[in-house]
């Protein structure tokens, strides 16, 4: 039997007044350096599959010339071109150009049909089969509010495509940590009613099942933390983890989960703690991506886990404040894209994944 080849990965192009046209430049440009661009931290040992970027080839032109990356753009119209083309020009797949005045470092709302354009098209090539897997860029959501785009971010819009029924889970990780934050864009004040005892339960299975399938974990060990300071100190501090934490945690067990907790969140991240598994889950947003970006910010990926297809990102944002400057770092997406690619390989052969 022929081997099944990865269909290209499909790359979003995010704010285009953030980092993200200058990170897909400088992607392309390292894929053809190996190792120049990586970091200690960075994923290695598989090779990265080409990729498209889905934009306006206007915009992507105006950064290699603004920064002058010598990156020769090839546009395309059809995905399956990518792996020819990758080899001496970045394969743009162009989508409509509103022709509105791109700035670097100014997230403009006249932009969020481009923002927003992309990240559609890039969802309905993967869900076709015609590209392997999402790869985003990162979205300046304050500008994508401003035009009237009503999801918190990709993680609920990329839901909202893959229809009714989805639950998406969060998940970043890097070389030394996995997190997986429970509730994710909303306020503080909003937490403690959101967690609830099914809500813990569903996560932590998806966050299971994604562990084998795609990360070749064979027996996911869960760690939960609680929500209020030292877990609670017996009732003292909070309740939420006798009343919603700890129950979640003994259904799951029952049902032949590996899962450890409620862990004060403050003692769960050091380097012994950590040993002890695989992915923590955290109630609130800050609590799991505080330990995941301060470990290793730069070679850091957040994932979209409970999705029909595979979705991978930096982990950082659009970078206003350097956006235009060339001082961006590409470890990020490189990490983001090698992480898809796996997951795309894996997925083929699922009996030896690697990540
Ligand atoms: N997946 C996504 O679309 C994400 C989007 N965001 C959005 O990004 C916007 C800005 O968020 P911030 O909290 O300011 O975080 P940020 O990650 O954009 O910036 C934080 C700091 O890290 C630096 N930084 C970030 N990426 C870098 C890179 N690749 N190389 C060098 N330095 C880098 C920035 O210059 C800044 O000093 C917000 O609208 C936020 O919602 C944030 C995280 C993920
Ligand atoms: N802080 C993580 C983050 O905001 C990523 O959000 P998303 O756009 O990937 O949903």
């Amino acid at each position: 039997m022929v081997a099944q080849q990865p269909k290209p990965l499909a790359l979003t192009l995010g704010d285009p007044g953030g980092i993200g046209p200058e990170l897909a430049l400088k992607a392309w440009l390292a894929s053809r350096l190996p190792g120049e661009e990586m970091s200690a931290n960075t994923w290695k040992g598989s090779a990265m599959l080409p990729f498209c970027l889905i934009a306006p080839a206007r915009i992507v032109r105006q950064y290699a010339d603004l920064l002058t990356l010598d990156v020769p753009i090839a546009v395309i119209d059809d995905p399956s071109l990518t792996p020819d083309v990758f080899v001496n020009a970045l394969p743009v797949f162009e989508i409509a150009d509103n022709g509105s005045i791109v700035e670097p470092g100014i997230a403009a709302a006249t932009t969020a049909p481009i923002v927003i354009d992309s990240i559609k098209t890039a969802v309905a090539l993967t869900r076709q089969g015609r590209t392997s897997a999402v790869v985003t860029n990162p979205i300046q959501k304050s500008a994508l509010y401003q035009a009237g785009f009503s999801h918190p971010g990709h993680t609920e819009f990329l839901a909202e495509l893959a229809g009714p029924g989805t639950v998406p889970v969060m998940m970043l990780a890097n070389s030394k940590l996995r997190v997986v934050p429970l509730t994710i864009h909303i306020a503080l004040s909003q937490v403690q009613t959101a967690l609830t005892i099914d809500l813990i339960v569903t996560q932590a299975k998806i966050t299971a099942a994604a562990m084998m399938r795609d990360f070749g974990v064979a027996r996911p060990r869960l760690a939960i933390a609680g929500l209020n300071p030292h877990a609670g100190e017996g009732g003292a501090m909070g309740t939420e983890e006798q009343t919603i934490i700890a129950p979640a945690i003994t259904q799951l067990q029952a049902e032949g989960y590996d899962v450890i907790g409620p862990l004060p969140a403050d003692t769960m991240f050091h380097e012994e703690a950590r040993a002890a598994y695989d992915v923590a889950l955290c109630p609130y947003h800050d609590q799991a991506l505080i330990p995941v970006k301060t470990l290793d910010f730069h070679g850091g990926v957040n994932i979209t886990l409970g999705l029909p297809f595979i979705r991978t990102s930096p982990d950082h944002g659009t970078a206003l404040n350097i956006a235009g400057q060339g001082v961006a770092r590409v470890d990020s997406l490189l990490a983001a894209l090698n992480m898809a690619s796996k997951m795309a390989c894996n997925r083929l052969s699922p009996e030896s994944p690697t990540i």
